[in-house]
């Protein structure tokens, strides 16, 4: 059961971002973020700088594409795709609970949607995380629709993961300058999510299951109003109101990896009570695919120090992959099932 005595804490940005911010206004948000970071993985902000018509648009294109034909969404398929961007649909797995007799061994555990888009660059680059985005046709969106709110908003939400890793880097008592050290290209992942009306979902399934994020920073953006986003804490399941112009900030794996576990990476989970479908929107910023721990100079051992940001990205696809029997690697990297 979520719990309703526990609230993630707000933290006010501004102090950090406005111009007219001092050393000290900046040192207090400081400690508040790892504050926060090292309780519970999770902050929610105020004040982050990205302007609430490019949320809102950002909002209303997902829903437009969310809306197109399947045949046209099978056609941007992320399965197909070398490079970890396009449509996904609901996810398949084993799953204990409930199977009609007619099902095959595979039911949908998860029942959002989701599309992608990343850093574009010309060339496809293995293993698979840098290379051209897509976007569909301007016949079928105008590109003022979807094209341009999306990357608009990925922009602002890139900037935003830009702070938020200084903040945590000055919170571990370096110069956010250090920053430069492993983004010099980084991987930087946006996924636009539609999960489905309660009504439409079967006992036991999740929007999205309980997992922590891999990675880095993420930014994620919730419809107002539209809740469903719980965070475990010490065993309880904290709700995570979806407020107006409030946007969440999560720390994944590699994060605590690297910070020798003085920052969590919680678990979460999505489970939309409502009777109207959820958008959400996260941002998945990670790093150089070659960069290893910047905190230790690379001498440390294990995750926390020689491997790199893509030895960390394969390493947990494949480790999602193997409970899917019988499928091939190259599937199991691009997969859904191993998306966030
Ligand atoms: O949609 C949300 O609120 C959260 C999504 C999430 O946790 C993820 O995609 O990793
Ligand atoms: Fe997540």
């Amino acid at each position: 059961m979520p719990s309703a005595d526990l609230i993630l804490p707000l933290i006010d940005l501004a102090p950090y971002l406005s111009p007219d911010a001092t050393p000290s206004s900046k040192a207090t948000v400081i400690a508040q973020v790892r504050a926060a970071v090292a309780e519970f993985g999770f902050f929610q902000v105020i004040n982050h700088g990205i302007p609430i018509a490019s949320q809102h648009a950002l909002i209303e294109a997902i829903r437009t594409l969310m809306r197109i034909p399947k045949e046209d969404k099978l056609a941007m398929s992320f399965l197909k795709n070398p490079c970890r961007r396009g449509c996904t649909t609901p996810k398949k797995s084993v799953h204990p609970f409930q199977l009609p007799p007619s099902s095959t061994r595979f039911v949908d555990t998860e029942k959002k949607k989701a599309f992608y888009i990343g850093r574009p660059s010309e060339k496809i680059e293995p293993p698979g995380f840098h290379g051209p985005n897509i976007w569909p046709s301007p016949e079928l969106v105008p590109e003022a629709e979807f094209r341009d709110p999306v990357w608009s908003y990925y922009q602002e939400t890139n900037r935003l993961g830009r702070e938020i890793w200084q903040l945590l880097i000055q919170g571990l008592g370096h110069p956010g300058e250090l920053l430069s050290q492993f983004t010099k290209k980084p991987v930087v992942m946006m996924k636009m999510i539609r999960y489905p009306p309660f009504s439409s979902t079967l006992p036991g399934q999740f929007g999205v299951g309980a997992h922590t994020d891999f990675g880095g920073v993420t930014v994620l953006l919730q419809e107002a109003g539209r809740n469903g986003l719980e965070v475990e804490h010490k065993g309880e399941w904290i709700p995570v109101p979806a407020l107006e112009n409030v946007l969440v900030i999560n720390a994944g794996d590699m994060i605590a990896g690297w910070s020798g576990g003085v920052y969590q990476s919680a678990k979460h989970r999505v489970i939309n009570k409502g009777e109207e479908e959820r958008i959400s929107c996260a941002t998945f910023w990670h790093g150089d695919l070659d960069a290893t721990n910047p905190f230790i100079d690379g001498k440390g051992e294990g995750a926390a120090g020689d491997e790199t940001v893509a030895d960390l990205l394969v390493k947990r696809f494949r480790s999602q992959f193997s409970l899917m029997k019988g499928k091939k690697t190259e599937e199991v990297v691009r997969g859904e099932v191993f998306a966030h």
